[in-house]
């Protein structure tokens, strides 16, 4: 749906996109990652045809969005700036982004809106006296408006309280999975990133660094590791043993009653056996993933950008 190829852009003289290349595909939730000043938001501007790249291409269904009205139509975005008039009401507000993209039946359209995001309440009052979480959700609103096919959200979830945020990543898990939807997000809570994204890109210094499916990221170790927790600590340093006599185990180190083992791929569940076959009781085991914020933070600070 999105095709970003060898994409550079110069701001006097100044290099902030360094030739980026990355597809998003149609339904996925797509996690565009970096620091402060990574070129985030360039990249997003030259997407949706606002401002021109240096060199290189980014097509939306195979064309540039800048050119092409009609494909605009499918695209919402909802960027730093709410687009949101201080002096209408909620409701005017959507009234008039419906009218503007010819929304058909537009009031049972603001009506199912405005309760989704908990404004029906506050649907007459002047957008000017909402907090700023209110206008955050009457933006998102106002982006979704159209029922567009593509849904480009930038930090969407800043300033809004622990309940709106859960709102906003239901909401994005909703249009992904039940209607096919495909967004792109770009935020820096990477929690909310890990729950609701199948793919991301991670930028810095105008470079990808990397690129890949959420999970696969967090399992990039280059063995997977294992902890398993005895049933008792004393039988802990015997189950070391032999857990690294077997083959595909690469290492085992104890402490206390857990285990850490580093292990080829898909030996896993075969530990697991051997050792309850060798009479050791298993309180529990899993395997390590890393947070997404650990990969993140591992490849910003190897770049020295942190
Ligand atoms: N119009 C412009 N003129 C000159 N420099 C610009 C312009 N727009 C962006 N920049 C520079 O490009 C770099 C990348 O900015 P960008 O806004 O794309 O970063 P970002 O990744 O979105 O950051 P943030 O997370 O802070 O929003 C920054 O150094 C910024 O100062």
């Amino acid at each position: 749906m999105i095709d970003v190829t060898n994409l550079t852009k110069t701001f006097d003289g100044k290099a902030v996109l360094g030739g980026i290349s990355f597809r998003v595909e149609e339904g996925e939730v797509f996690g565009f990652l970096g620091p402060n000043g990574a070129g985030k938001t360039t990249t997003i501007r030259i997407i949706l045809g606002l401002l021109a790249p240096t060199s290189g291409t980014a097509r939306v269904w195979g064309s540039d969005l800048g050119r092409e009205d009609a494909l605009r139509r499918r695209v919402g975005v909802l960027l730093e700036n709410n687009g949101l008039f201080a002096r209408l009401s909620a409701h005017d507000n959507l009234r008039y982004y419906a009218g503007l993209y010819g929304v058909s039946n537009p009031g049972k359209r603001i009506r199912e809106l405005l309760e989704y995001v908990d404004l029906a309440a506050s649907a007459d009052e002047p957008v000017g006296t909402f907090s700023t979480g209110m206008m955050r959700k009457l933006a998102l609103a106002r982006a979704i408006i159209h029922d567009p096919e593509l849904l480009f959200l930038d930090e969407p979830t800043s300033g809004l309280d622990p309940e709106a945020q859960r709102l906003v990543r239901d909401l994005i898990l909703e249009l992904s999975r039940e209607q096919n939807r495909t967004v792109f997000l770009n935020s820096h809570n990477l929690n909310e990133v890990q729950r609701v994204c199948t793919k991301v890109a991670i930028l810095n210094a105008g470079r990808v660094r990397a690129y890949d499916s959420v999970e696969h990221l967090r399992a990039s170790e280059k063995a997977p590791v294992y902890e398993i927790t005895v049933a008792d600590p004393a039988t802990a340093e015997r189950a070391s043993s032999l857990v690294a006599a077997l083959d595909g185990v690469r290492s085992s180190s104890v402490d206390g009653a857990v285990l850490t083992v580093s292990l080829d791929e898909a030996v896993g569940p075969r530990v697991l056996r051997e050792l309850v076959l060798a009479g050791v009781d298993l309180a529990e085991a899993r395997r390590v993933t890393r947070s997404l914020e650990d990969v993140y933070l591992g490849i910003v600070r190897e770049e020295g950008a942190v």
